[in-house]
């Protein structure tokens, strides 16, 4: 979508996004903004506000104060199922299908209750995401079997099933071995490929680094830096705001 000067419209833009918790504020203003066809990464340390961001981008927690526009829709008031239904789905950080299900099974309940899909089009939309997923010989396995990257998987399809434009992934990466890690950078990729635009937040900062164009870190839900990925990394303030680990592979990455 072009504005009236010729300029691209951002595909999804926050301004000024604020969230209270009673007494404590947790997006201090943030400022978000993604074109089509983009992946960015969002960093920071525990409890920076990241998971918060999501929730109050998907429409899972109402906004305090701030603007969000999808596609040049302003988003404000509308719940969480209409705006998956307009392109925009998320997965979660902690993976929770429905284990008496099938995989298909639980890809279906993506394309009918977050897409609103009925009959076979919720059928096809279910193999298809299950394919891009790379899980279609796993359609008829009980979701309770799974392992935790085809638990992972089994979430991006869901999430792929309700035909998202813009796909925002909590932490995907947590806890899978260099192989899996591996594995799921070639899925995301393959989907930028697609034409999927991409809001990624994850602490395995080398697997993110391997996908995203730019990176975006909050700080006590404030953004500390935004831009180049390595620099945002480089950024003396960046590597403050980290500790332990995710320091380590912060200073590889931007070494
Ligand atoms: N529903 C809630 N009520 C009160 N406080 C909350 C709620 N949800 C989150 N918080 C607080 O908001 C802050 C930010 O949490 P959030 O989960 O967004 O951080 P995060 O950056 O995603 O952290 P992590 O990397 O550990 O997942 C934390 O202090 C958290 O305890």
């Amino acid at each position: 979508m072009r504005a009236a000067d010729g300029t691209a419209v951002p595909l999804l833009q926050g301004l000024g996004l604020r969230k209270r918790f009673g007494s404590l504020e947790v997006l201090c203003g943030v400022d978000l903004t993604l074109r089509a066809g983009e992946a960015l990464g969002v960093v920071g340390p525990n409890g920076a506000g990241k998971t918060t961001l999501f929730g109050v981008l998907a429409g899972a927690l109402p906004a305090s104060a701030g603007t969000l526009h999808f596609d040049g829709q302003d988003l404000a008031g509308w719940p969480a199922d209409r705006r998956c239904r307009a392109g925009l789905a998320r997965t979660h950080q902690v993976p929770r299908p429905f284990l008496g299900m099938t995989v298909l099974e639980n890809v279906l309940v993506g394309a009918q209750h977050g897409a609103g899909l009925r009959g076979a089009a919720a059928t096809q939309a279910a193999l298809q995401a299950l394919d891009r997923a790379g899980m279609a010989p796993l359609a008829g396995r009980p979701a309770a079997a799974l392992g935790l990257l085809d638990r992972k998987r089994l979430e991006l399809a869901r999430a792929l099933a309700t035909r998202p434009r813009v796909l925002l992934l909590d932490e995907i990466g947590g806890g899978l071995t260099e192989a899996e890690l591996a594995q799921l950078v070639a899925l995301l990729r393959a989907l930028r490929g697609d034409g999927l635009t991409l809001v990624w937040i994850e602490h395995v900062l080398h697997a993110l680094m391997g996908v995203v164009d730019r990176l975006l870190c909050l700080d006590a839900g404030s953004v500390l830096a935004e831009g180049d990925p390595q620099a945002v990394m480089a950024d003396p303030r960046v590597r403050a705001a980290y500790v332990g680990g995710a320091m380590d592979a912060a200073a590889e990455v931007a070494a």
